[in-house]
This record gives C-alpha cells, structure tokens and sequence, in this order.
C-alpha cells in the first residue's frame, strides 16, 4: 500500500496558483474597491441613487410644478439651479431625473435577464431543438428595428418610460441569450461538469452548481454594461418626447434645454453632466468587473493548457474478435457501434462491435493506441457520448439490466452509485469553484441519502483511506490548491464513495508523475481488491495492464482486435498487432500473476482474423 502523503496545499496562495475562477466571491468586491476608478464610480452612482431616493427630502421644490412667471430664473435663492424655460425647478427634476433614469435602467436590465439568462442557460446546456429554436426568435428580435417597435407599442399603449424600457429589454435580450449560451456551451464542454454528469448528478443540480456560477460572471459585467447603455436610450426617448408627460428625466431636461440654448446654455450642463457621468460610472464599474472576474477566468485556461499537455503517447496497434458473454457476467457488451454524422451525411464511426465482459471482482484492460476508441467505448457504457452521437448494441447488460432502454433519469441513478468514474485528468474534473469537501459529499448525499454531516464524516474518511495525511485540510480547500496527484486521489474517493459495483477508470494515471502514478495504481487494486469491484481499466501502458489486470482487450480503430487473459497475452500475444505493441511499449513488465484478490475464471481468448501471421 502506499505510504500517506503530505499535501501540496498552498492556502495563502503562492505563487505560481492561479486565482479561482466563476461566481463573484466577497474578495471580489474588495479588489473591485482597491481600483480607484471602480470605487469612485461605485461611490458617484451610490451617490445617485441615494440623491433619487431622498429626493422629497432633498428638495422641497416639485420637479413638474411650472411658474412661467418664473421661467429661466438664474442660480440661485428658492431655487439653487435655476429654472427651466417653463419654470420649473432644475435641482428638482436632476433629483427625480435620477430616480427615472435608475429605474428605468433597472427595468431593462431586469427584462433583459429575465428572458436572456434562463434561455441562454438552457439552449447552451441541452442545445438540440430548444437551441435551434431560441437562436431562431432572437436573430428574429434582433432584426427587429427597435425604434419602429418602441414607437409602435407607445402609440398603442401611451407614452410611459416603464413600458418604453421593458420593450427594450425585450429587445435586448437576445444579447444577453447568446452571451449566456456561449458561455454554457464552453463550461459544459468542461471535464469536471462530464465528471458531475458521472457521478450521477441531474441536470437541474449540475446547472445551479457548476454551469451559473459561471455564467454570473459575465452576466454581470453585461449587466452593468446594459445599466449605461440602457441610461443613453432613455434619456433619447425622453429627448424624443417618448417617455411619460408628467415624470421629470434628464432626457426631457436636454430636451427643454436645446429649446432654450440660446438664452441659457447652462441648462445643458447639468442633464449632460449626470448622463455622461452616470454612464461613464456604470461602463467603469463594468471594465472594473472584467478584470476582476476574467483574470480568474484566464487562470483556467491556462491550467485546462497544461493539462493537455500531459496526454497519452501514442504507440503501436491491431486487430481482432468477440465472445459470447458468461452467466456471471457484472457487465456484458455485445457488438457495440458508436459513430458521429459527418457535414457531408457520411458517418465517422469511432467503435465497431466492440463486444467485452466484466465479472465481479475482475480487472479487464482495455488497451490501444490514441485515437482507437477506449474512451468512445467507455462513455458508451457510461450512456454519456455527446446528443449527435449514434449507438447501437445487441446487448448492454450491467448486473442483468439492460442499459439500452433506460431513460437519462434512470441511467443518472446508475452513474455514481452502481458505475463509478474515474477520469484522465484529475484537475480538469473537479469543479475550481467549489471547495473538494462539497464536491465530494454531493454525490453521496444525494445517491446515499446521507445528511450533510455523515456525508462529510464519511468524506473524510475516504480521503483518509486514499492515503491523504492531512483530511479536514483537503476537504476544506479547494482544487487549486492541492497537487495533481491529490486531486487524483480526491477522484478516486468520490469515484469510490457510493460503493460502486463497476468501476470506469479512463487513464487514471497519464496525468501523473511516474512516482505518483505507481501510489495511484497501488490504491487502484487495493480498493477493487478491498469491495471486490469489476473494473474497466483504458490504458495506453501496458505496463499499467501487467501490474493490474485479468483480461486485456486490444483496441484499434474502434475494433477489439484480441482478448486474453492478462498472463497469456504477456506470453504470448497471438494478433500480430498485440505483439508490436508490445515489442513498442513493454519493458521488464511482469504480469502480476499472483494477484491477492481471487480471479474469476479467466475468458477465453479471442483473435479477430485480419489474415495476419498467428
Ligand atoms: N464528439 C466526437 N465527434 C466525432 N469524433 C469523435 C468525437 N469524440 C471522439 N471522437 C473520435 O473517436 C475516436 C476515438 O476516440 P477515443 O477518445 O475513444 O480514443 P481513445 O482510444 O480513448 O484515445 P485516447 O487514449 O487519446 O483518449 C477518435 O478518432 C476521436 O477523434
């Protein structure tokens, strides 16, 4: 067994780690705060609303009230800022101004959400006809000339400023639609919302924890983006003449001002001025957010970049054939198709009959070079290949089911309780914004019914058995924050958390440091050994097959082109192919033939013809 092992933890954030992406944090306002700019601009549109909702108080003067006696009285007395050409209080209506054109700006923003986001959230999630669908109404609204359709509804409906914002939020949407869904349609392609989807989580629940915390972010620099645009508008409908008659805004101070320019510019100062300026706060605040947010984002790639880097080496390959499955078989795979439509209507096919077994407490390899199907065909048992993708099995038995026919909810509750996941590349799948305790207790509270407190007692004992030294430390950081290997660690416990009766385990290593990858396979065996699982072991290594497996299935170009049991094949590889990927990848590898966990009765062994030499 391997030996616990310290944490490469680096809580106080060293150097080379990058900030966490996804959902503002509190640390996000404060570095909001510490930029100058953000924090004047936050302060000016504080300073705007508070003077918009104190207005009463703030003057005693009413803001639609006109003494034409009066009219264009200069600065000063009763009346601080004059008044306008009718009469009327400019103090007043800037103080009322700002309350219409806040809340004005609100009312589109809040449309514009409202309609753009859940949309947006569900076209990119589930794409298909919803998607073809949204995409369809919003370049559909989009072409619509706003102006024409605001002019419309106010003659209809009468000249109102709410109403003229909340048809422009209308209008406005799809902008915030294809933000929103591009932004999804990116998160979702991530390994960790795979890894989600793996452990059995529905989508309701994989949307509100991995896919809008994400999606916040953008929201919000668009939304405080919209909040300046959306003040511009107004105040041009208002100028226009097209907002309420008896509400006071900057659009219709500008508007009275123009009339009187040549007898008192200085009326255009102070509309212009808190226009320019309110506008100018929002678009700061928003450029303030994108730096604050979007480092974090960049931070990600970056990692996702090293990542796949670190991916498998390609070696040699082959050819050959399948067998009829045993009584006793945990899973049973027969003539197995998988393939993805081509632009031109011809079909890529990626899996080609692929037929295997798995008992109980038995390890097969599936082996092959890069690009030869193991993953296609692990996903296809795992009933999670992409929508466009089209499969086909004369049987797919797991425990005596058959997993053809089962709907997504009931192959959800399969996924991380019954079939568990181990992934390739263990940073990738784990959430970075979510500390590695909630990741891990999330599957076992809602497959085991377990509270949060036994789901966190039986977390830490996981993390405990995976050979993590330092559990409560693990459980409490997050992802960044501890080394590849402890993060494969980390996927092992979860993988294993619900007690699975077959296991996946996708290159569980090809990530790793050499040192570290042997400690991982270590734990590998010893956990199967220890809840006799059937496990299915995709590996490039043959190194990784002779110290693990029972049976070895060889891929190449979607085919199984020989199956053996682990010792037979090592002495002797049948299917030309076999042996030169052998010849390419073996090196002192002995097969481990007198493994402690009792082996099932070992499969027949299998060939696919290709005419090749025997
Ligand atoms: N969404 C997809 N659309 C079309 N082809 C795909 C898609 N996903 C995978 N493929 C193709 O399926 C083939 C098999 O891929 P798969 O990931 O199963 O290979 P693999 O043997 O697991 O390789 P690796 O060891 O590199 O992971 C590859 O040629 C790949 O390009």
């Amino acid at each position: 067994m391997s030996q616990p092992i310290d944490i490469d933890i680096d809580v106080a954030g060293g150097p080379a780690r990058p900030p966490l992406p996804g959902a503002p944090r509190p640390g996000v306002l404060r570095r909001l705060l510490r930029k100058p700019a953000a924090a004047v601009s936050l302060a000016f549109v504080a300073v705007v609303a508070v003077a918009g909702a104190l207005a009463p108080q703030l003057t005693a003067n009413s803001p639609t009230a006109s003494e034409i006696a009066n009219a264009l009285a200069p600065m000063g007395g009763n009346h601080p800022l004059g008044t306008d050409g009718v009469g009327r209080d400019v103090l007043a209506q800037l103080l009322y101004g700002s309350r219409t054109s806040l809340t004005g700006a609100l009312i589109v923003v809040a449309v514009s959400l409202l309609i753009g986001l859940p949309a947006g959230v569900l076209a990119g999630y589930h794409r298909g006809w919803f998607d073809g669908l949204a995409n369809w109404l919003g370049s559909l609204v989009m072409a619509l000339p706003a102006i024409i359709v605001l002019l419309v509804v106010l003659a209809q409906w009468g000249r109102s400023t709410a109403l003229a914002m909340t048809v422009f939020g209308f209008l406005i949407a799809p902008g915030v639609f294809r933000l929103v869904r591009s932004s999804v349609i990116a998160v979702r392609e991530e390994l960790y919302v795979d890894a989600a989807r793996v452990s059995g989580l529905g989508d309701a629940r994989i949307m509100r924890r991995h896919i809008l915390p994400v999606v916040v972010a953008p929201t919000v620099i668009q939304a405080s983006q919209l909040l300046g645009i959306a003040i511009v508008i107004q105040a041009g409908l208002e100028f226009l003449g097209l907002g309420s008659a008896n509400q006071a805004s900057w659009g219709g101070m500008l508007s009275n001002a123009f009339q009187n320019v040549y007898f008192a510019p200085r009326l255009l100062l102070w509309p212009a001025l808190a226009i320019v300026l309110t506008v100018t706060a929002f678009c700061l605040i928003g450029n303030a957010l994108r730096d604050a947010l979007g480092a974090a984002d960049a931070g990600r790639r970056a990692r996702r970049r090293t990542d796949a880097a670190a991916g498998p080496v390609v070696t040699a390959a082959h050819d050959a054939a399948a067998q009829d499955p045993p009584a006793d078989a945990l899973l049973a795979v027969q003539d197995l198709h998988a393939a993805y439509p081509r632009p031109d209507g011809t079909e890529s096919v990626v899996v080609q009959g692929v037929s295997l077994t798995v008992r109980r407490g038995e390890i097969l390899g599936l082996v092959g070079e890069s690009g030869s199907g193991k993953s296609q065909t692990a996903f296809s048992v795992l009933g999670l290949l992409p929508p466009q993708a089209r499969t086909s099995a004369t049987r797919l038995l797991f425990d005596g089911q058959d997993l053809r026919g089962l709907s997504p909810a009931a192959m959800n509750k399969l996924r991380g309780r019954r079939i568990g996941y181990i992934p390739q590349e263990p940073m990738s799948n784990l959430d970075p914004s979510f500390r590695i305790g909630a990741q891990l207790t999330e599957p076992m509270r809602h497959h085991l019914g377990l509270s949060r407190a036994q789901a966190r007692t039986e977390a830490l004992r996981l993390l405990e058995r995976v050979g993590i030294a330092d559990p409560a430390r693990v459980f409490a950081s997050y992802p960044h924050q501890v080394s590849g290997g402890m993060a494969q660690r980390v996927l092992i416990a979860g993988a294993v958390s619900c007690d699975p009766d077959l296991l996946i385990a996708d290159e569980p290593t090809t990530a790793l440091d050499v040192t570290v990858q042997a400690e991982v396979l270590d734990l590998l065996r010893e956990l199967q050994a220890e809840r006799r699982m059937g496990v299915i072991l995709v590996t490039h290594d043959f190194g990784v097959v002779a110290d693990l497996c029972d049976t070895v299935a060889v891929m190449q170009s979607g085919r199984i082109v020989e199956t053996a049991p682990a010792t037979e094949l090592f002495a002797a590889p049948r299917h030309p192919y076999t042996r030169m990927l052998l010849d390419a990848t073996l090196e002192d590898s002995t097969p481990r033939s007198a493994r402690a966990v009792a082996t099932p009765a070992a499969p027949s062994r299998s060939v696919l013809d290709l005419g090749g030499d025997r």
